[in-house]
């Protein structure tokens, strides 16, 4: 057999799919976001998924969304590290200007803010569903000022399975 396989992945089903594998790291009950950051030539520079910083416990800190109004101390919302700030910290190549990010989830605007702030230039996203939160209104308001361009995936529908 001489010809090369016809039926590999691409780029974008890559990518995505190695940040859809790093969601699956995450403790998170509710909503398990994956990144992967991506150089222009196509290089993967760093992956991150949400969770807490070093030192502060799966089992100790709150995992909850249910108090985030009448008792943010106890809700996970002031401890999880979302996966693109995590994936923008794990880095320790250098820089990452002019690379791209691959994530599951749209990002909030403090991702925004690191994800302008590092010079990353493009998002690829696969899901939006709090469009239509104040906090991704302000993201997106801070990625066009700041001329970031995001897109949203286009699945291919291709089931890529893997056993571990
Ligand atoms: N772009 C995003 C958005 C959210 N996250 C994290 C933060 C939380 O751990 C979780 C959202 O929880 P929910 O309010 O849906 O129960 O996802 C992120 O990492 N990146
Ligand atoms: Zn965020």
């Amino acid at each position: 057999m001489s010809e090369k396989r016809e039926d590999y992945i691409n780029w974008d089903e890559y990518f995505i799919g190695v940040a859809k594998l790093s969601a699956r790291r995450s403790k998170d009950p509710n909503t398990q976001v994956g990144a992967c950051i991506v150089s222009e030539d196509n290089k993967i520079l760093s992956m991150g998924y949400n969770g807490f910083p070093r030192g502060c416990s799966d089992e100790d800190f709150p995992w909850g969304k249910e108090f985030e109004l009448t008792d943010p101390y106890n809700a996970k919302y002031l401890y999880s590290t979302h996966s693109e700030l995590n994936a923008i910290l794990n880095y320790r190549g250098g820089s990452l200007e002019g690379s791209k990010i691959y994530v599951t989830l749209f990002p909030c605007n403090e991702c925004a803010k690191a994800i302008i702030q590092a010079g990353i230039k493009t998002i690829i996203y696969e899901e939006d569903k709090y469009a239509s939160s104040p906090s991704v209104r302000a993201s997106k308001r801070m990625l066009n000022a700041a001329g970031v361009r995001y897109y949203e995936y286009q699945p291919s529908g291709r089931k890529i399975e893997i056993t571990v």
